[in-house]
């Protein structure tokens, strides 16, 4: 009979010939790495009898590496969450991920056990170098993020963020000049004005001319980021021990790369220390910098550090983000002729015969609905930002493991056809009540999701919600935005396609931008002497 100790001694036996002979030896190592993955793969799937949540079946060693797409992530997560459900498991080398891929499971998860979900992946060490080690964005949860959340927090919530808008109408007004004169400017002049927009609330600056010193310093600081995050471009994020090599060594161009990257972030403390100055000559105009600076001379006691994260994630994280969503309604108000009259009717019953303030919001739900339906069309983070579970978790009978990135598949919620009917169409009347004089509350409004969740929310929500309103009003109150002519005067329709990346853009299109009438280019040019 077969038994235990014939077993035994047949491994042995077994083990004695494979040392002797290389090719069983390679067989051997090569079934015992199996089994031992499959051990830690085997007690990391099973908790207290649960199981993963299930995904796509992942290769040996590297997992889902090779699944993962570079572009479009959008279109390959959607499939997935499809196919496999709200949760998706995904495993990269050692870092285990989890997909959600509805509103309920994010809200359940990131808003309503916040308490654990509201970590960030640990920072690659390319991003530490270039800079970003202390930004707001991907810090994790521990006290020095919270102050710096705080600092911005006070400055651009809800109930203080109406103090901004004279800031706001100045810049648009202008912008909108800019339009008048050279139309074809568009593109430049609109990134130029939300760059002056955020550096005048955040260090009380007035950016005069096109070519503003620090809104360079801004642009390139978004480069950088955008640069030094790209996932698996940098061996250093493999093999940390390479941030200590010297630069005159061959092949550290990478490194030279980071240096200067954080020599840039460094820079803004040149614009810290400009209000450090004004504020002593007493010249300093009010600005969040300001506004902690005076704190502390009050006795508050906020490192100038914290201060100066938080006033330069301002511009980091808010001005690619802000255009995606104004480039996005110029975009797809090129391809909606109708709807676009739909909103200039609704704008000259509420302002027959002036331009629309920021006291028209309430009146102005068309304009909401458009913002709305831009928003949920193509997110400006179609992905989120990766969040961190702290500890091991369970929902619905699947088993949610410590450590996992959570990562929001923003893009699939806003298009699923159990929240949105026909997700396919841009169609902003989707939000309007049957009575069509208001919004209809019982539709998801996808604001809650284009943001993020729970405690990681985007801070700058309240502006960058202000701001979109009062662009899209005065933009349609005295423009239409129309596609461009080839050469036999017919319209060319535009591309309706999106750059992959942390924050997605439209990718380059064309519009015309053209006064409505001369009556409505007067209001326009008549504010700048206002
Ligand atoms: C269309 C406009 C914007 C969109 C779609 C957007 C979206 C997002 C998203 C999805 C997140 C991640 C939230 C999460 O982790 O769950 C985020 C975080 C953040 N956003 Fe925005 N954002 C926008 C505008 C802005 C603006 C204007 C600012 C600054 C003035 C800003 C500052 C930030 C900061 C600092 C964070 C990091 C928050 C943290 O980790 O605690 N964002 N944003």
């Amino acid at each position: 009979m077969y038994n235990f100790t014939t077993y035994l001694d047949h491994v042995a036996v077994g083990l004695q010939n494979a040392f002797y002979n290389r090719f069983y030896f390679d067989i051997l190592v090569v079934g015992f790495t199996i089994a031992a993955t499959m051990l830690i793969r085997y007690s990391t799937s099973q908790v207290n009898g649960l199981k993963l949540p299930p995904g796509p079946t992942p290769s040996f060693f590297v997992g889902n590496m090779h699944d993962i797409p570079v572009a479009q992530e959008w279109n390959t997560f959607t499939k997935w969450s499809k196919q496999f459900g709200d949760i998706v498991y995904l495993r990269v080398l050692g870092t285990k991920m989890l997909l959600l891929g509805s509103y309920r499971v994010a809200n359940e998860l990131l808003v309503k056990r916040g308490t654990i979900y509201s970590d960030r992946p640990i920072t690659p060490p390319m991003l530490e170098m270039g800079g970003f080690g202390t930004s707001l964005t991907v810090m994790g949860n521990n006290a020095d993020y919270r102050l710096r959340r705080r600092l911005f927090e006070q400055h651009l919530r809800y109930s203080v963020v109406d103090r901004h808008q004279p800031i706001q109408i100045r810049e648009t007004q202008k912008l909108l000049r800019k339009y008048l004169e050279a139309p074809d400017n568009w593109f430049d002049d609109t990134k130029y004005t939300v760059g002056a927009i955020i550096l005048d609330i955040v260090y009380g600056y007035r950016v005069t001319s096109e070519r503003d010193p620090w809104v360079e310093v801004g642009e390139q600081s978004g480069r950088y980021f955008q640069i030094c995050a790209k996932p698996g471009a940098w061996a250093v994020d493999v093999l940390p021990f390479l941030r200590y090599v010297p630069t005159w060594l061959p092949f550290t161009e990478w490194k030279v790369f980071a240096l200067e990257s954080s020599a840039n972030r460094n820079s803004t403390k040149g614009m810290f220390e400009m209000v450090q100055a004004a504020m002593k000559e007493g010249t300093a105009s009010p600005s969040m910098v300001l506004r902690y600076l005076e704190e502390n001379k009050n006795g508050a006691n906020i490192p100038e550090e914290a201060i100066m994260d938080a006033a330069s994630d301002a511009y980091g994280a808010g001005v690619e983000t802000t255009l995606s969503f104004i480039y996005g309604f110029l975009l797809q108000m090129t391809k909606h002729r109708s709807i676009q009259r739909k909103a200039q009717d609704e704008l000259d019953r509420v302002c027959p015969d002036r331009l629309p303030t920021f006291d028209d919001r309430k009146s102005l739900h068309y304009i909401e609905a458009i913002g709305m339906e831009v928003g949920r069309w193509h997110p400006g983070v179609p992905q989120g930002i990766a969040h961190r579970l702290e500890k091991d978790d369970s929902f619905e009978g699947k088993f949610l493991p410590k450590g996992s990135l959570i990562i929001p598949n923003i893009w699939r919620m806003c298009h699923d056809e159990e929240t949105y009917k026909s997700p396919d169409i841009f169609n902003p009347d989707r939000f309007i009540n049957v009575e069509g004089d208001g919004l209809d509350i019982s539709v998801l409004d996808p604001r809650q999701m284009i943001f993020g969740f729970g405690r990681r929310q985007c801070p700058g929500r309240p502006f960058a919600e202000a701001q979109f309103f009062y662009t899209m009003a005065l933009i349609l109150k005295v423009f239409d935005v129309l596609p461009p002519l080839d050469t036999q005067g017919k319209e060319v329709i535009q591309p309706d396609v999106y750059r992959s990346g942390v924050v997605s853009l439209p990718l380059s299109f064309s519009c015309r931008i053209i006064p409505r009438s001369n009556d409505m280019a007067e209001l326009i040019r008549r504010t700048e002497h206002e």
